[in-house]
């Protein structure tokens, strides 16, 4: 694999009995990008990363992930790369501290990095004066904020990210985003679902998945040269609008 490709995808395909989910799908993403992973309810796109992820055997194609196969190096990914869903988050009957500990012992920290990065963690993210607090008594955007943090404890080369903004408002979205950004300029590769097409534009490319297929890729500036649309918003509707 290309040093500069984190991510590559060849004719992966995944099916459940006669339905075909996930339909040959080909892309790469580079290091440092913060790749959107776009499409309707029902697309492919959660299939698709759950190959990705190493939890969901392909039914065919290729894919490396940080350098190891989908099919036979399934547990290397798993160590290499960092997952947050908007159904998993975290603990609520731990504390902040303890889901810190607890989640930095599974991704296999020694217990002083584990104090250290979770000291850091709770300062970058104001959480002090609640790291002692329940995690279920947090507003859910600092549980999202948290959770992310969380995702990058083991230093992954790649995070996937599941729909993370789900339910909060604009303003603390825009603060996961910088979030985003920071671990992107530190050379972490983000490969993110949303349906949020505001959050579409902040990606370095988009590739926007329909029926299975990725019927477009290319960054959103393109994307919307190319389908005379004002916004992203407009270039999903005219690709993945789903037939009434
Ligand atoms: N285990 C399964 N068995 C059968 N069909 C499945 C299975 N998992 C997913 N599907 C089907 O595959 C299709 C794609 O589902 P998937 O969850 O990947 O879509 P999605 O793009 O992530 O949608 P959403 O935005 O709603 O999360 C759907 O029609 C779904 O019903």
């Amino acid at each position: 694999m290309n040093d500069n490709k984190v991510i590559h995808v060849e004719g992966l395909t995944k099916t459940f009995g006669d339905f075909t989910a996930v339909n040959a799908i080909t892309f790469d993403v580079h290091k440092g990008e913060i790749f959107g992973f776009l499409g309707a309810n029902g697309a492919g796109k959660t299939t698709a990363m759950k190959m990705l992820i190493g939890i969901s055997n392909p039914t065919s194609g290729k894919a490396e992930v940080a350098g190891f196969d989908v099919f036979t190096q399934a547990e290397d990914i798993k160590k290499n790369i960092g997952y947050m869903s908007q159904k998993f988050a975290l603990y609520d009957d731990l504390t902040v501290q303890e889901n810190i500990t607890f989640f930095g012992g599974i991704y296999g920290l020694s217990r002083k990095q584990i104090k250290e990065k979770s000291a850091l963690l709770i300062q970058e993210l104001g959480l002090e004066n609640v790291d002692h607090q329940l995690v279920g008594a947090l507003p859910l955007g600092w549980k999202q904020k948290l959770s992310f943090s969380v995702a990058l404890l083991h230093d992954p080369k790649i995070v996937f990210l599941d729909e993370p903004t789900g339910g909060v408002d604009p303003i603390t979205r825009r603060q996961f985003w910088e979030m985003i950004y920071k671990a992107a300029h530190q050379g972490t590769t983000i490969f993110v679902t949303t349906h949020y097409m505001d959050e579409a534009e902040y990606c370095d490319r988009v590739s926007i998945m329909v029926n299975g297929k990725i019927e477009a890729l290319d960054t959103p500036k393109n994307l919307k040269k190319k389908y005379k649309a004002d916004s992203m918003n407009d270039v999903f509707l005219k690709l993945a609008r789903v037939p009434s």
